[in-house]
Parts: C-alpha cells; sequence; structure tokens
C-alpha cells in the first residue's frame, strides 16, 4: 500500500522544469525573498543589502591590495624598500579582512534574525489563504497534496534569506575577482566561467532530482504527519493501547519511512554520479585555465606579478563560481518549494471563495429549490433533486439512514458548501451571492464533529467573539446549554484551559464538552440555528432541557435538527425523511408516524431497541 497522489500531475509539471527556467527563477526568488524579509523586519533588511555591498567591495579592495602587495614585493631594489612600498597595501589587505569578518558576523545575526521571521510570515499567510477556500477543497486530493506542498515551502522560506545572502556574498566575490581577473588578461574570465558550467549543470540537476523524489514522497510525508498525529497526541492513546495497536502502527510507520528513505537514498545516488560527472569536467577546466596562466607568462603576455595576481583571483573567483553554483543549486531547490507556497496562495489551491457581496440578515424562509450534491471524486450524487423550505420559527428534523445526505443538507443550508446543481436561497437571495462571512454571521452550527478547542471556556463559548455584554451572555448561553454545572466545578470558571496537555488545563468529558458546544451555539445571536446529533452524548436529563431549549430559540429562528433519535424528533414542527440523497417523505411526526414508510421503520427499530419502548423520550 502507498500513499499517492492521484493526478501526479504536480510530479509531471516539476520535470519538464528545465534548467533555463531555474536560471530564470533566481533572480525573481532574490526579488521574492527580499520583499518578503522587507515585510517581516525592513531595518534588518537594509542592514543585510548594505553588509553584502561593503562586503564585495572589501573582497575587491583585498584583491587590488594583494595585486598592489606583489607588484611592490617583485619589484627590483633593496627587500627593505620594497616592504617599505608593499606596507600600505599589506595595511589595506588586512583592514579589508577585518572588516569582512566583522560583516560576516553582522550578516549572520541579521540572517538569524530575518529567517525564523519570513517562515513563520510565510506559514501566517498559508493560513489565512487556508481559510479563503471553499470548504469543499478539502474533500479534493489536489488541494489537500496542494496544501502540503505549500506548507513545506512555507517552512524553506526562511532557509532562503541565507541563500539569498550567500548567493549575493558569493555573486559580490565573483565580481570582485573577475574585475581583477580582466585586468591582468581578458582571456582567463570565459575560460574561467566555461570551466564552471559543468559544475553549475551538475548541481542544478541533482538539486531537481532531489526535488522531483520529494514529490513522489509527497503522500506519504502526508500520511506520515498524520500517523504521528495519531501515534503521539492524546486523541487515540486509549484505543491504541486498548486495541494494542501499536505495534501495528508503528510498523506502518516504518514502512512508510522505508519507502520515503528509499527514494531519498536513490535521489542522493544520483544526485552524487551527478556531482561527480560534473565535478571532473570542472577538474579538467581548471586545468585548462591553470594552463592558461602558465602559457600567458611564459609568452610573457603577463608578467609575474600579475600572475601571482591571477592566482589569488583565481582562487577568489574559483571559490565564489563553486559558492555560487553549490548555493545557487540549493536556492533553486528552495524556490521551487517556495513556487508551491506562493501558486498556492495565488490561487488558493483553485478553491478561493468567489461569492457575492450581498448582506445576509436573519433569514425568515430558506427555500432548497431541486438540489443535487456531488462531493469532489465522487461517482455518484450525495444529495439529488432536493426541494424543501425552512421558515423562521420551525424546527425542521431531518432522518434517515447513515449516509442518506442529512449532514451535507444542512451544510448546503448554511451556505458552507454550494450545491452542484440547484439554488439555496436565502430570503430569495442565492448563498452564492451572499458574502460568505455576512452569511455565517447569520449562522450558529453544532455538527456531528464539534472542535475542542485549547483555549478558555470563555473563549469556546463566544470563539474569541465577546458581545458588549461580556461574561453574562457567556453564562447564560452556558444555563441553556446546562454547561453552568460544568463551568461550575472548573478550577478557574470561564478563565479555564480545556487542554490538559497545558499546565493548569482542565479536560472535560464527551458529554461536557458536548454542553459546551452547544452554548456555543446558543451563544451566537444568528438567525439559523443547526444541531447536527446535538445530544448524541448526553444524559437524558440534559437531553430533555435542550430539546426543551430548542422550541424557545426556534421562535425566532429557523432551526434544522439531525437526529437519529427518532423519539425526539416529535418536538420537530416538521420532519423530513431522506433516503440515498432524495427526500421520501415530509409531515409532521403524528402524521408521519401512522403513514407507513421509511420514518414508520425507523421508529420501529428505535421503539424496539429502546429498553421502555422509547416512551420517555417521545414528546408528542
Ligand atoms: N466530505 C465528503 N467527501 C466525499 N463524500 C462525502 C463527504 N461527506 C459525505 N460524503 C458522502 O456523502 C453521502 C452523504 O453523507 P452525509 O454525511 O451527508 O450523510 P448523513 O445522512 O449525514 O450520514 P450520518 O447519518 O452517518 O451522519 C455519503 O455517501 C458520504 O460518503
Amino acid at each position: 500500500m502507498r500513499y499517492v497522489d492521484l493526478t501526479g500531475s504536480r510530479e509531471a509539471a516539476g520535470r519538464s522544469i528545465r534548467m533555463s527556467d531555474m536560471a530564470r527563477r533566481l533572480p525573481q526568488l532574490v526579488r521574492r525573498s527580499l520583499a518578503l524579509a522587507w515585510q517581516v523586519d525592513r531595518r534588518a533588511t537594509v542592514g543585510l543589502l548594505v553588509c553584502q555591498v561593503v562586503a564585495g567591495v572589501m573582497q575587491a579592495l583585498g584583491l587590488v591590495a594583494i595585486a598592489g602587495t606583489l607588484a611592490a614585493l617583485l619589484r627590483s631594489g633593496d627587500v627593505y624598500h620594497r616592504l617599505l612600498q608593499a606596507w600600505p597595501s599589506v595595511a589595506l589587505l588586512a583592514g579589508a579582512a577585518g572588516v569582512r569578518a566583522l560583516l560576516g558576523i553582522t550578516v549572520s545575526w541579521l540572517s538569524s534574525r530575518l529567517g525564523p521571521l519570513m517562515s513563520r510570515e510565510a506559514e501566517q499567510m498559508l493560513l489565512t489563504g487556508c481559510a479563503e477556500v471553499e470548504l469543499c477543497a478539502y474533500d479534493d486530493p489536489d488541494f489537500n497534496r496542494d496544501r502540503e506542498a505549500a506548507d513545506r515551502g512555507a517552512q524553506v522560506t526562511g532557509d532562503l534569506i541565507d541563500e539569498g545572502q550567500d548567493l549575493i556574498a558569493s555573486s559580490a566575490s565573483f565580481l570582485a575577482g573577475a574585475i581583477v581577473l580582466a585586468g591582468v588578461h581578458w582571456v582567463l574570465l570565459p575560460l574561467l566561467v566555461a570551466a564552471s558550467l559543468p559544475q553549475a549543470l551538475a548541481q542544478v540537476s541533482a538539486a531537481r532530482v532531489r526535488y522531483l523524489a520529494n514529490l513522489r514522497s509527497n503522500g506519504d510525508q502526508r500520511m506520515l504527519s498524520v500517523l504521528r498525529w495519531h501515534i503521539y497526541t492524546k486523541d487515540a492513546a486509549d484505543q491504541i493501547r486498548a486495541g494494542t495497536m501499536s505495534a501495528f502502527l508503528s510498523g506502518r510507520y516504518r514502512e512508510t519511512v522505508a519507502r520515503i528513505n528509499r527514494e531519498d537514498r536513490a535521489a542522493a545516488d544520483k544526485g552524487a554520479r551527478m556531482s561527480l560527472v560534473g565535478a571532473l569536467c570542472g577538474g579538467l577546466g581548471s586545468a585548462v585555465v591553470w594552463a592558461a596562466v602558465v602559457w600567458l607568462l611564459a609568452t610573457n603576455r603577463i608578467s609575474v606579478g600579475h600572475a601571482g595576481t591571477a592566482v589569488f583571483a583565481l582562487q577568489t573567483v574559483g571559490q565564489s563560481v563553486r559558492g555560487l553554483v553549490a548555493v545557487g543549486a540549493r536556492a533553486v531547490r528552495t524556490g521551487l518549494y517556495m513556487d508551491d507556497w506562493s501558486g498556492f496562495l495565488d490561487k488558493a489551491g483553485g478553491f478561493r471563495m468567489r461569492r457575492g457581496s450581498r448582506g445576509a440578515a436573519a433569514p425568515e424562509r430558506i427555500e432548497v429549490t431541486s438540489v443535487t450534491h456531488r462531493y469532489a471524486g465522487k461517482d455518484g450524487d450525495a444529495l439529488s433533486g432536493v426541494s424543501l423550505t425552512l421558515r423562521r420559527g420551525e424546527v425542521t428534523a431531518l432522518v434517515g439512514f447513515n449516509g442518506s445526505g442529512k449532514s451535507t443538507l444542512s451544510k448546503l443550508v448554511s451556505g458552507l458548501y454550494l450545491p452542484t446543481h440547484g439554488q439555496v436561497s436565502w430570503d430569495g437571495v442565492p448563498t452564492g451571492d451572499i458574502d460568505p462571512q455576512a452569511l455565517w454571521q447569520q449562522v450558529a452550527l453544532v455538527p456531528q464533529d464539534y472542535a475542542h478547542w485549547p483555549l478558555t471556556v470563555r473563549e469556546n463559548v463566544n470563539l474569541g467573539q465577546p458581545t458588549a455584554r461580556g461574561d453574562a451572555a457567556v453564562r447564560e448561553a452556558c444555563m441553556a446549554a446546562g454547561a453552568d454545572e460544568v463551568v461550575e466545578k472548573l478550577g478557574s470558571g470561564l478563565d479555564t484551559l480545556l487542554a490538559r496537555e497545558w499546565l493548569n488545563g482542565e479536560e472535560l468529558s464527551g458529554g461536557q464538552w458536548q454542553r459546551i458546544a452547544l452554548a456555543r451555539a446558543f451563544f451566537r445571536d444568528a438567525g439559523l440555528l443547526v444541531l447536527d446529533e446535538p445530544t448524541a452524548n448526553l444524559d437524558p436529563r440534559a437531553e430533555f432541557h435542550i430539546f426543551e431549549r430548542l422550541r424557545d430559540l426556534a421562535r425566532d429562528r429557523v432551526v434544522l435538527l439531525v437526529t437519529h433519535r427518532i423519539t425526539n424528533v416529535a418536538i420537530a414542527d416538521r420532519i423530513v425523511v431522506l433516503d440515498e440523497g432524495r427526500i421520501v417523505q415530509e409531515g409532521s411526526y403524528a402524521e408521519l408516524a401512522h403513514r407507513p414508510g421509511l420514518f414508520q421503520q425507523l421508529l420501529s427499530y428505535q421503539v424496539t431497541s429502546e429498553p421502555d419502548g422509547g416512551k420517555n423520550g417521545a414528546r408528542t
């Protein structure tokens, strides 16, 4: 079994990247890294640039000083006189080296400040980007793959500052050396660049091989992080132990790691082979350059002093070319990851919300008209031809077997999904035309799997959006959901952190968490209340109070209730029975209970499965 991306389109795209594309990208990458650096810390960015320019100048001065020193030492005359003439150049050489050393320290200080800031900023931008996508994006494997690649890109963004700096430093030192070398004899420069080309090609190709290997194991990497989450965290810790799953999970982890390692090893081997060939060609090229120096000297085209300068300049330029090639290849690889990041941000993985801008007030009527909905990558429809009207002041219940489409319909009604065909409209306005933030201001949702936010009780209830009434409103909502009893027992009341993993954090039981989730919905001053299995974890007393409260809430709201507890739906004004994505029955509890059909069937299962025949739960 292998966790692969479905389409492989990204790998195909990665494969098609050529050396020329990469060369074109380099300046763009430097520009992008500078723009991000500018955004997070302008002073450090300017400081870095200034340091690099000054370091380049120092490098050139150093080489000029070497040339001066050699020229003075190699002149005729007595040693004392020659030393006297050489000392200003020696002093310049020492001064330039000292300043460069100081600048190096400053550069690494500023880079270490900027790098992490840039990565965090990139991560933050990714988080914002993800919050702007349609919910259906998460059902699309391509989106999840692209988001994963973008996440990797965000993490390596910080590296780009170091790589950018190294690139600038190597370029500055190359430029300084090249100017001096060209001064000695122009032929040396093109020879040196030509000699360095095979190495450059090999390094960049090796970087691309490593990037492609990483893309290939993208699906496996994603599965590793999911497995890690399940193995490390508390969520499934009890089930791993009770189900004696640890050996199985570790084995699956090891197998997945082994596959990634195989890919990495193959890429490393291929990369090393490429580098070896590049190095051999580079060695031959260097021999040609040195031979050229000897030839120039032998044919009196350059003096001994010039030849000495050429030796130093060649070393400097050779070193900087090697640096340029190595860091350039690294930067190209980082750039490919960053491309994933910025490409994802540009189009939010292709799922950026593009809805209308119309406002939304608490709805009077929500109309579902001939709605068909199909999830991405699915062969069948989750809902087909569903039409239904929900009204303010009414509780509508959705019932049906597992997978019949209840949750899907509730998400369409709340505008979380837009229908594939047909229309959901709030007071005549299609949900796709309404500004999503305005629409969701009017939605209070308790989904089946509600979030256990590692936040305080207060934040868990008000979702970080306090009202002018402050804690009084939070306490009221808690009371309505029966969560007040929970809060009373907590050490710090509303300030208690609901996460045991942290100091002074507390853990709640399943039912206590559900009360908090209900308090969230009751706190929200929203015109649509959607409750998906809201009492699955509640004890009978708490459940009774919730349903009692529901009638009050429905007075000025549209209420949609999804439940399997058939006896509870008696409180609903209208019951809609779904089967395989279609509405098969609609009516009041009394009507449906006496009409042959799916509802009666569901009711019979429930009544016979409850010890008291369901009498206690039923409120007719
Ligand atoms: N995110 C999703 N991506 C793909 N298919 C989905 C997704 N969510 C639901 N489905 C499919 O849509 C169909 C309807 O699912 P839905 O969750 O709406 O059913 P339900 O009636 O709420 O089920 P349950 O009673 O088990 O909660 C099912 O076949 C399910 O497999």
